[in-house]
């Protein structure tokens, strides 16, 4: 079982570095990791935030366990050189259309939610995201305009990219509640037309699943109001990176939010991933071991699941983690005060009880 280390930049390899110990940890047999640069590092090493070698070593793992980019430092570069060019190009080269992003509400956080504790505790949700497509892929520049220069993007979608989206949304729904909400903004975009009426077509293929349809402003204000009645989120690229950091505030932090980024392509194990924790490099947080390494020991968590078909040892670092939360072990970002490395110890402490 390979697996491929991106850390990146910023809190990336605080939280990667905690994700590792616990795979350690879990001392599968016959891993093997390999580590590269992506990001703002490897733009400083290489001249270019994602060099070939790092598409080659993500392209012969089975999965890839990814930090996360950015870095204030590389503001100025032309955008080809921004870190941020780097997970796009990830996603894209390595053909992951599907994100899924599970939010769900744990034990011990209720009071610690911007929302009420009954709406807190009964958020159990799964956006999603389409990860190839929309305004971050499109066509994008600058021009003069009569009101000086204008920066312009192209949002589309075509049906095929819906379609395959759309499936793995449902199946991904009938695998959990049943329930479906497919997230655009049909009343004004076309890309939200298409997105719509393709949808509504994939669905005959799952009469099982309950369908309905919101636009994305009315669906940020429901996720406040009353987000217990969210089950499955299916939506496009910008609108899902959007909500889905709403989400986790919702749950309590952002530092909780685990990630799947899927394709077609199988291993021998399951599905070939890419998992990396919702958010960015926090350069605000980084290297003062304030960072929350719950969401990256998730994102591990559903790589074992996806990528590497080990279901029970990704159940064990759920729990492990249900424990530390429950436990009152919480970094900055819950109000409390443990670092990084005392989080990963308790989830180490917390493996060694459960089987
Ligand atoms: N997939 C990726 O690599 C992503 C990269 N970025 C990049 O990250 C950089 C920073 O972007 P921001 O908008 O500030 O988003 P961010 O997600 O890095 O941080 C937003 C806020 O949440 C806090 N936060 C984030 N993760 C945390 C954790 N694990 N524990 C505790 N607090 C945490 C940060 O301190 C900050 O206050 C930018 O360069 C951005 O482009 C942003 C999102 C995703
Ligand atoms: C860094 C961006 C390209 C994407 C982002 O914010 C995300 O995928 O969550
Ligand atoms: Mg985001």
């Amino acid at each position: 079982m390979k697996i491929a280390v991106l850390p990146g930049d910023g809190i990336g390899p605080e939280v990667t570095r905690a994700a590792l110990r616990v795979l350690d940890a879990l001392a599968l047999p016959g891993l093997v990791l390999f580590e590269g640069d992506v990001g703002g590092i490897a733009y400083k090493r290489h001249g270019h935030p994602l060099p070939q070698e790092t598409i080659d070593m993500a392209r012969a793992a089975d999965a890839v366990l990814f930090g996360a980019v950015g870095d204030p430092a590389c503001d100025d570069l032309p955008r080809e050189h921004r870190p941020e060019q780097a997970i796009l190009g990830l996603r894209s080269e390595l053909g992951l259309f599907a994100n899924l992003r599970p939010a769900a509400g744990w034990p011990g956080l209720e009071d610690l939610s911007p929302l009420k504790p009954q709406l807190a505790r009964g958020i159990d949700l799964l956006v999603v995201r389409e990860l190839n497509g929309d305004v971050y892929f499109g066509a994008k520049g600058e021009r003069d305009s009569d009101g000086g220069r204008e920066g312009w993007d192209s949002m589309a979608y075509n049906e095929a990219e819906v379609r395959r989206i759309a499936h793995a949304g449902f199946r991904a729904a009938q695998s959990r509640r049943k329930r479906l909400t497919s997230v655009d903004k049909a009343n004004v975009l076309e890309t939200s037309r298409i997105w719509r009426e393709t949808v509504i077509a994939v669905a005959a293929d799952y009469p099982d699943v309950e369908l309905d349809h919101m636009y994305v402003d009315n669906a940020a204000m429901q996720l406040v109001k009353s987000p217990g009645q969210f089950d499955v989120i299916l939506t496009g690229n910008l609108f899902g990176d959007i909500l889905s950091d709403q989400a986790s505030a919702c749950v309590g932090s952002i530092g909780l939010l685990p990630s799947a980024s899927l394709g077609e392509r199988k291993t021998e194990y399951g599905t070939f991933g890419l998992y990396e924790p919702i958010h960015g490099s926090a350069p605000d947080i980084a290297g003062q071991g304030k960072a929350n390494p719950l969401a990256a020991i998730l994102s591990l968590a559903m790589l074992l699941r996806h990528s590497l078909g080990r279901e029970a040892d990704a159940g064990r670092v759920e729990r492990a983690v249900a424990q530390v939360l429950a436990d009152g072990v919480h970094g900055a970002d819950l109000g409390g005060s443990a670092s990084t490395e005392t989080i990963a110890e308790a989830v180490l402490k917390a493996l060694e009880t459960i089987s």
